[in-house]
């Protein structure tokens, strides 16, 4: 029988690309879905040296650059304090990430992830 394509998916691929669906629900304005423009954020490129984001992340799982999922949540990680740090404190946007940062990395404890486990070892 022919699998699906999800299903012939690596293992660890799939599990990054449920995660990601998760955080995303967690961005509703999009604010982090796509590369920031420096259109709308003036200076971005020259401050932020390492720009990230969801679909660069998609991205990355799809070309299977992630070899762990350490390195998946340093992705997120980066994103959100890239906007931190661009972002003024008591912007939408540091506003958002802090909080994006804090309810992501909940999401990806130890214990919220060992019902995975087997694919983590
Ligand atoms: C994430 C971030 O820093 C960000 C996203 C955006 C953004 C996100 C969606 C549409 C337009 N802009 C933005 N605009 C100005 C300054 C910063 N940003």
């Amino acid at each position: 029988c022919v699998l699906k394509a999800s299903q012939k998916r690596r293992p660890l691929s799939r599990l990054l690309e449920q995660l990601l669906r998760n955080l995303e629900k967690r961005d509703p304005n999009q604010f982090f879905a796509w590369p920031v423009n420096d259109n709308f954020a003036p200076g971005y490129s020259t401050i932020i040296r390492r720009p990230m984001d969801f679909s660069t992340i998609k991205q990355k799982i799809d070309d299977n650059e992630y070899k762990s999922l350490n390195c998946f949540i340093s992705d997120f990680k980066l994103m959100c304090n890239n906007a931190m740090k661009y972002n003024k404190p008591g912007t939408v946007y540091h506003k958002a990430a802090k909080r994006l940062l804090h309810i992501g990395l909940r999401q990806l404890t130890p214990q919220k992830l060992r019902p995975l486990g087997a694919i983590l070892t």
